[in-house]
């Protein structure tokens, strides 16, 4: 992995180079608001915009995206099939709907968002036909355990590039990161400040003050240095230029592992063995 500079990206199993940092969009506006976030972002250097069907903001993203500067090949863009869109024909025109509001004719990731019960191998099918298609540079999931892979992989044809989950200090699923690592399965961070919740640990505090960065900014270079690759959200345009200032210091092996250590299994999100909706 190349991270030395903003452009620092992943390569996934297939080849296809994935930025490490994106923008994440969930609770951000459709309209105005989400406009603004895309286009902070793209302005400050940022190659990867991360949204999904549900965020009901794909028609802004796709906009932002459209009339900035930087030209759509050169942007990483994500989007996922809601879990009520699962199973394959339904995915297939879920992913037709994606495009329209994105204003785009291909899309660089697309991810089954969590692993809807006797549907996401049907989903998952229709990810491997739109990506024969040409349609999807990489495929992946979102929200599989190491179960639900396990389960996939009996009759999947091509493996996930990249599983999206729940990832900060205080929920490093260690295992399961190894675990996708061994199946060259790119992992990545939702929630990585932990909806903000992170800004109150005092360990991250302390580390933020000794080497002279935000917490965010300490997570968020923890995560890189992780293999993780993140996506930290904010409408507000100086925290998604100081989010992405992660390049000019490094957090020694020892903190590493002492961030790491704040791990106690604690979730902001929905666990994927108990999600209903
Ligand atoms: N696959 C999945 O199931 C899921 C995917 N995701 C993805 O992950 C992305 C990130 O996760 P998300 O849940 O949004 O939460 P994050 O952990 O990224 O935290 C976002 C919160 O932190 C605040 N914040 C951001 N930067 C700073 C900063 N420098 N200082 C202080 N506060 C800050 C934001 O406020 P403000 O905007 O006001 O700056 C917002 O309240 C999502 O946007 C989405 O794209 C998220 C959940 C589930
Ligand atoms: O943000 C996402 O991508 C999610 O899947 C979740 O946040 C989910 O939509 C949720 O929290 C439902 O309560």
């Amino acid at each position: 992995m190349d991270i030395t500079n903003l452009k620092g990206t992943v390569r996934l199993s297939n080849g296809i180079e994935m930025p490490y940092l994106g923008l994440g969009v969930f609770k951000t506006k459709e309209g105005k608001e989400v406009v603004d976030a895309v286009t902070y972002a793209l302005d400050a250097g940022y190659r990867h915009i991360d949204t999904a069907a549900v965020y009901g903001n794909e028609e802004g993203v796709g906009v932002a995206i459209a009339q900035h500067v930087v030209d759509r090949k050169d942007i990483f863009l994500t989007t996922k099939v809601w879990n009520a869109d699962q199973g394959y024909d339904s995915t297939l025109k879920a992913f037709d709907a994606s495009l329209d509001r994105l204003k785009t004719d291909y899309l660089d990731l697309y991810l089954v968002h969590w692993p809807v019960k006797e549907k996401y191998k049907e989903t998952w099918r229709a990810l491997e036909q739109l990506y024969a298609d040409g349609r999807i540079k990489a495929i992946g999931v979102s929200n599989f355990l190491q179960h639900h892979l396990e389960d996939l992989f009996q009759t999947a044809k091509v493996t996930p590039m990249v599983n999206q989950l729940e990832f900060h200090p205080y929920l490093v699923q260690q295992r399961l990161l190894d675990f996708c690592q061994q199946h060259q399965i790119q992992f990545e961070a939702w929630s990585p400040l932990m909806q903000g919740k992170a800004f109150e640990v005092p360990l991250l505090q302390e580390l933020a003050v000794k080497y002279n960065v935000s917490v965010a900014q300490l997570i968020l270079r923890w995560d890189l240095q992780k293999g993780v690759v993140t996506i930290p959200k904010s409408v507000r345009r100086d925290r998604v230029i100081s989010n992405a200032d992660l390049f000019n210091f490094s957090i020694s092996e020892e903190d590493v592992e002492k961030i790491s250590a704040l791990d106690r299994g604690q979730r902001v999100g929905p666990d994927p063995d108990n999600f209903n909706f």
